[in-house]
Formats: structure tokens, C-alpha cells, sequence
């Protein structure tokens, strides 16, 4: 069964036409991340979804209902980018208030663990760091014990460590069989962990695929080499999506070997030809769009 189905969903903010048309599906067990620039409009998608907003036209469902209803709401969670915690309560205090408004919600043990909460559980909420407070957002997220699973931004301010926990706690997830639905601008980590990305821009979902066919689609091969070459030379080249000149000359083309073969027509030194990653391919694709 699908988890999500949103069928040309459109958004306005008064003059602001935040969505265009927005259509995409998840499955259960699947995790689809978001890509896109700031103001593309991610977090109005996700709101939708998540039943907060309504949409200006077009459909939402969770699981064949209406996301406003509560026996939809209840099968949802989500770490949003904003979320104000009680600043008097202790970090166990939160956790347990939480646990108790759902009817299923997971054991406390299982929660503080997830989040990696168990040192710091007698703090007080208005005492954590930012990173902190994002693995307290993601336990309060997970404590009814979603089937779809929402994080906006979610390892925002988390340090090196955090993060690689946190995507441990989010695989363990997912390996029960939950959906989630992710927005990153730390496009490794999109790669890593999701099934399919949908790049949104101005409103509009302009890609969607698995990470591996986006990176062979649309990032194609990067080639780097010092030398003289006049930009309009590297944009002539076979299957170019983008040139870069900032020391180096980098070039990205979906037709490396004949591009090879006329720049080394030229004097060129330190040549460097490897696949784009994830990051080169959602450059190309919102410098295009
Ligand atoms: N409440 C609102 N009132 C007016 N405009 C809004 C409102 N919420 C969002 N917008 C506008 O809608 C567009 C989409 O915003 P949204 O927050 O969905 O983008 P995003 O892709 O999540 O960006 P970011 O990566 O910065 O979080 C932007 O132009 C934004 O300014």
C-alpha cells in the first residue's frame, strides 16, 4: 500500500506561489529524500503532508486518508526545523510526556537509546546545544511509533558524531518498515541513505530517481585540468552541462571521451576525470532550471 500519495498539489502564499503542481508517491519502507534549494519549496510539501497546512488545490493522502484526520495524525511523525521544546522540563520528563499522548508509543528505553539521550536524560530542555535539542526533536518524533517518519533539516547543527549516530537510529527505522520522508542540503548523506530523491524547484518536482540514476543522468563526468582555455572553448565542449573557471577549469559532460579528446588539443597539466557526485549532479540541475 502507499504510504503518501500527493496528486498536483499547488500552494499559495498570497502573491507567493510556493507550489506548482506537486506529485509524488512513497511507499511503505521506502525513504525519499527532498533536494533543493532554499525557498523551493520542501517544508510547505511536508506540512501538507503532514496534514498542517491545507493545500490550495490538488490531493493529499496518508495511507488512503486525509491527513487532517486523527487516526491519519497518528500514524505520523516528524522533526521540523523549528520546534520549541519546554525549556523547564528535564530531557526523560519530555520524552515520558510524549510517550504517554499515543497509543502505541515505543518503550522509554528503546527512545532514549534511538536518540542517544541517555547521558543527558536529568538535563534540563532549555539547557541542551543545538545538537542537543535535534536528538531531542527526533525522539519526540519517533515516540508514538510512526509508519511515516518526516525530518525536516534534521541533522542541523548535530556534529560529526551525532550525525553518524543519528543515520544509524534513521536505517534501523527504516529497516521496520517505515517510510520517511527527509529534507537534507547534506546531499552525501541523501546519497547514503534514500531509495529515491525528488529535486524541487521553484514549486516544481523537476527530477526524480534513485540517487544512482540522477548522478548518471544529470551529473554525467567532471573533468579538471589547468591550462589556458577560454570559457566559451570548455562550453563548446561534446555534452556539456556546466563549466567552472576559479583556478582550475572543471568541466561537467555527458560525453566524456569525445570532450577528453579536444582538450588535449591544448596545453593542459594535472588532468582529473571522475563521476559527478550527487552534489555535482543537483548542481547542474538547478543551475539549468
Ligand atoms: N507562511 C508563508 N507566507 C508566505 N510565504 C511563505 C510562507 N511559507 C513559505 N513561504 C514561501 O514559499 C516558498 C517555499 O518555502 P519553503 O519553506 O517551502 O522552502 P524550502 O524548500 O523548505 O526552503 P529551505 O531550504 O530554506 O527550508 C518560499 O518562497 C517561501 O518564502
Amino acid at each position: 500500500m502507499k504510504a503518501i500519495e500527493v496528486e498536483n498539489v499547488k500552494k499559495h502564499f498570497g502573491n507567493v506561489e510556493a507550489l506548482k503542481g506537486v506529485t509524488f508517491s512513497a511507499q511503505q519502507g521506502e525513504v525519499v529524500a527532498f533536494l533543493g534549494p532554499n525557498g523551493a519549496g520542501k517544508t510547505t510539501t511536508i506540512s501538507i503532508m503532514l496534514g498542517m497546512r491545507a493545500p490550495s488545490s490538488g490531493t493529499v493522502k496518508v495511507f488512503g486518508m486525509n491527513p487532517r484526520i486523527p487516526k491519519a495524525r497518528a500514524r505520523l511523525g516528524a522533526m521540523l526545523q523549528e520546534s520549541d521544546l519546554p525549556a523547564t522540563l528535564k530531557v526523560k520528563e519530555a520524552v515520558e510526556l510524549f510517550r504517554r499522548l499515543y497509543p502505541r508509543s515505543l518503550p522509554f528505553q528503546q527512545i532514549m537509546d534511538m536518540a542517544d539521550l541517555t547521558e543527558i536524560a536529568d538535563r534540563l530542555c532549555g539547557n541542551l546545544s543545538g545538537g542537543q535539542r535535534r536528538r531531542l526533536s527526533f525522539a519526540l518524533s519517533v515516540c508514538g511509533n510512526p509508519d511515516v517518519l518526516f525530518l525536516d533539516e534534521p541533522t542541523v547543527a548535530m556534529d560529526v558524531q551525532s550525525r553518524a549516530a543519528f543515520w544509524d537510529s534513521v536505517r534501523k527505522f527504516k529497516s521496520e518498515g517505515k517510510t520517511i520522508i527527509l529534507t537534507t542540503h547534506h546531499l552525501e548523506e541523501a546519497d547514503a541513505l534514500s531509495d529515491r530523491v525528488l529535486v524541487i524547484d521553484h514549486g516544481k518536482v523537476i527530477v526524480e530517481g534513485t540517487p544512482r540514476a540522477i548522478k548518471e543522468q544529470v551529473g554525467g563526468t567532471r573533468i579538471r585540468f589547468h591550462g589556458q582555455v577560454q570559457e566559451q572553448q570548455l562550453q563548446n565542449l561534446p555534452g556539456v552541462t556546466r563549466v567552472n573557471i576559479n583556478g582550475v577549469n572543471e568541466v561537467y559532460t555527458r560525453a566524456p571521451e569525445a570532450a577528453l579528446r579536444e582538450i588535449l588539443q591544448h596545453d593542459i597539466t594535472d588532468l582529473e576525470v571522475s563521476k559527478a557526485s550527487l552534489e555535482e549532479a543537483f548542481l547542474n540541475i538547478t543551475a539549468r532550471n
